[in-house]
């Protein structure tokens, strides 16, 4: 089942060492983590980077092993946006020669990168970007400005304090026209002292939500005032600006300049399958362990993984981690197919891409947020403690909905992409890839359930027939009402949260679908493909709410555990008292209490000044 979930014996095996050698390291200690202060966090997290770059260059770690490592540390930190976005977006939106330059400083760790593109006052609509790049054709210098308070970059990771450099989106303005959001690349600090460089502004945003969580990264707030760069330091793949100042658009879509965020909303969606595993795999060994109430007869108490709304409340979660996991699986493909198609300047499966990375975020990472605050409620009180680790894990996944695009506004664009689907479809235009089911539109629009019984749940062509027929009735729905609106903008608009709820149907036939294709290659191990089949159909069968579902998980309780144990992560990275691999739940609940500053002395800080007089205050009283 280990195989099945990491992808690869190869991928077991490198997960296994780095997991080990982050877990036997004190350095890359973490349960005191959600007792530091901000400052003492954020420091802890340079540390951590340091001596994990020592160790990256010590073992001549690969690239899949370093992020491995990094991500088995476990601390958003500015080494996420360094090689999660600058160095993406300079790849992909940088010339050869600028590739050059920069990225052999940024893979040596010369310099720290971070992605600058959202504003105070705009996120989500990049068009909107207020920070203005004006070209000075008599120095041959981009004049790089905060024109007003709403334009100040907010929330970069790193920014705050950390990052000497930054790709910063804004709007180029040359021979004094405006030609939209582009990418610059700026230096903010000084390389021998780290201060701020001439007319930059920048800190810290300030705490965030949870303890430990994002707290540990400087999120951060930059203003910018007449700062002055070369031109060779706007990225030039997608547009150029000449000596004379001439702008020339490459022949490229201009949608390429969003690149790098969908290259991490595909990361986004394993990090999402991962984070949800880590929740479930909590909620059923602790479930396994704890008993509430048992027999009259003063027999064993029941496990409470036992209780029926126990597993109707978790086995969902177990499914979709699964559901999760091999959707990101080939989106990782669809990503890299996409990218390779692009070398050769074949952009016709760009809008797919943008769908399917946009939709697949969104989808993936509401369902875990709201998994693992569920989670830290089907562990009762415990699981309302940071040595549970759920507070944490919920603490540092909820802002996933958000970042990297706020996932109503990610639906959106699916529906976009869906609406302008179906009017093809109408047109005669047969569709490819995910929306080829719309061709099927005759059948699937009037074709009746063909499932009545478990068994019949469990027929893959089944499951596939009903999620296609419902996301196809919603868009066609969607589109038809569109159609009486007095223009279709004025239709999108009203009709959005109906297109949001077609454009969610869409992404769940998506992860349904690639479950099943899952299902058809060749799983190692005795009965493992049968429990997978399981977990499809729950998956599957928990979207429609179907009351059939009891059945199929009285048949996967049995084996919940060894399904929690195939995520095959230590105790370490687990960081839960209540999840750990020995059960020993009691005593290290008990032990980690104490660890707690709290209890440094058995009088509390604060009892002479505070506590005293008023008790004694109130003893005398009393005596009146
Ligand atoms: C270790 C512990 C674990 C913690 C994890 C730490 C590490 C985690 C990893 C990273 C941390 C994450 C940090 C987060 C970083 C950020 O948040 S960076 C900022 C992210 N910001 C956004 O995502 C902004 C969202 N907004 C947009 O993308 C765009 O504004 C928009 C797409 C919503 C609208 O763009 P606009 O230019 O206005 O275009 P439209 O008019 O809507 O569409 C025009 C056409 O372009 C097509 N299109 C849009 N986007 C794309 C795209 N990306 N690719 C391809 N095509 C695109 C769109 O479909 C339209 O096409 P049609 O005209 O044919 O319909
Ligand atoms: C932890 C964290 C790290 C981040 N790191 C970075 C970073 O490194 N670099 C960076 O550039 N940015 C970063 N961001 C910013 C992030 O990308 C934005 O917050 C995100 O894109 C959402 O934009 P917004 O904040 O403007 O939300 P808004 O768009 O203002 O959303 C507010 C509400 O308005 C709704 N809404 C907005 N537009 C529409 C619409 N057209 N139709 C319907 N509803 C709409 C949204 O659904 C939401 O409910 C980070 C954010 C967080 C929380």
């Amino acid at each position: 089942m280990k195989v099945a979930w990491a992808g690869s014996r190869h991928a077991v095996e490198v997960a296994d060492r780095m997991a080990c050698l982050v877990a036997s390291d004190p350095v890359f200690r973490k349960d005191t983590r959600t007792m530091l202060s901000r400052k003492e966090l954020f420091k802890d997290t340079l540390k951590k980077a340091a001596h994990a770059w020592k160790r990256t260059v010590e073992l001549h770690l690969t690239e899949e092993e370093a992020n491995l490592l990094r991500l088995y540390i476990d601390q958003p930190g500015y080494v996420d946006l360094h090689w999660v976005m600058f160095v993406p977006a300079i790849k992909g939106q940088g010339t050869e020669e600028q590739q050059k330059k920069w990225l052999t400083m940024a893979y040596k760790f010369q310099i720290i990168g971070t992605y600058a593109q959202t504003e105070l006052g705009h996120g989500s609509n990049v068009q909107g970007l207020e920070t203005t790049a004006t070209f000075d054709p008599s120095t041959d210098e981009f004049i790089m400005h905060s024109p007003t308070l709403t334009s100040s970059k907010w929330w970069p990771g790193g920014l705050g304090k950390t990052s000497t450099h930054a790709v910063v989106y804004a709007r180029l303005i040359t021979e004094g026209k405006d030609y939209g959001i582009h990418g610059f690349i700026m230096q903010l600090r000084s390389l021998d002292d780290h201060s701020p460089l001439p007319g930059i502004t920048i800190g810290d945003i300030g705490g965030k939500f949870g303890s430990g969580a994002y707290n540990s990264m400087d999120n951060g707030v930059m203003r910018l005032d007449h700062v002055r760069i070369p031109r060779d330091q706007m990225l030039m793949r997608l547009a150029q600006v000449t000596r004379e100042g001439k702008y020339v658009h490459s022949d490229v879509p201009k949608q390429l300049l969003y690149g790098t965020m969908v290259y991490v909303r595909q990361t986004i969606v394993a990090d999402a399958s991962r984070a949800l595993s880590r929740a479930v795999c909590i909620a059923v060994r602790y479930g396994a362990i704890r008993k509430q109430f048992g027999s009259k007869a003063g027999g064993p108490e029941t496990q409470v993984l036992n209780y029926k709304t126990q597993q109707s409340r978790l086995f969902p979660f177990l499914a979709s981690a699964y559901a999760f996991r091999f959707v990101g699986q080939w989106l990782k493909w669809l990503y890299t197919d996409v990218t390779q198609k692009l070398e050769s300047k074949d952009f016709s499966t760009l809008p797919e891409a943008h769908a399917c990375t946009a939709g697949l975020k969104s989808v993936t990472t509401s369902a875990t947020a709201d998994a693992i605050e569920e989670c830290q409620k089907l562990c009762g009180g415990h699981g309302y403690l940071n040595s549970s680790g759920l507070p944490e894990l919920f603490a540092v996944n909820l802002p996933a909905c958000t970042y990297e695009g706020d996932n109503v506004v990610l639906l959106l664009q699916v529906a976009r992409f869906l609406m302008k689907t179906v009017s093809q479809v109408a047109s005669g235009k047969q569709p490819v890839g995910t929306t080829a089911y719309m061709g099927n539109i005759q059948h699937l629009m009037q074709c009746k359930s063909v499932v009545n019984t478990v068994e019949d749940w469990l027929n893959p062509a089944a499951i596939k027939e009903v999620f296609e027929a419902r996301a196809l009735r919603m868009a066609v729905n969607c589109a038809q009402n569109i159609s009486k609106a007095p223009s279709q903008e004025e239709g999108f608009s009203e009709l959005s949260p109906d297109l949001v709820e077609a454009a969610v149907a869409h992404v769940q036939l998506i992860i349904v679908t690639k479950f099943i294709e899952k299902l058809q290659e060749d799983i190692l191990g005795h009965g493992v493909k049968e429990q997978l089949q399981k977990l499809c159909g729950i998956y599957a069968l928990h979207l429609i709410h179907n009351e059939r579902l009891g059945k199929l998980y009285a048949q996967v309780r049995p084996n919940a555990v060894a399904l929690v144990d195939a995520f095959d992560y230590t105790d370490h990275y687990l960081g839960s008292a209540l999840g750990r691999y020995d059960g020993d739940v009691y005593s290290a609940l008990y032990k980690e209490a104490w660890k707690d500053p709290l209890n440094e002395t058995v009088v509390p800080d604060g009892y002479q000044e505070h506590l005293r007089p008023l008790l004694k205050q109130q003893l005398k009283l009393s005596r009146l």
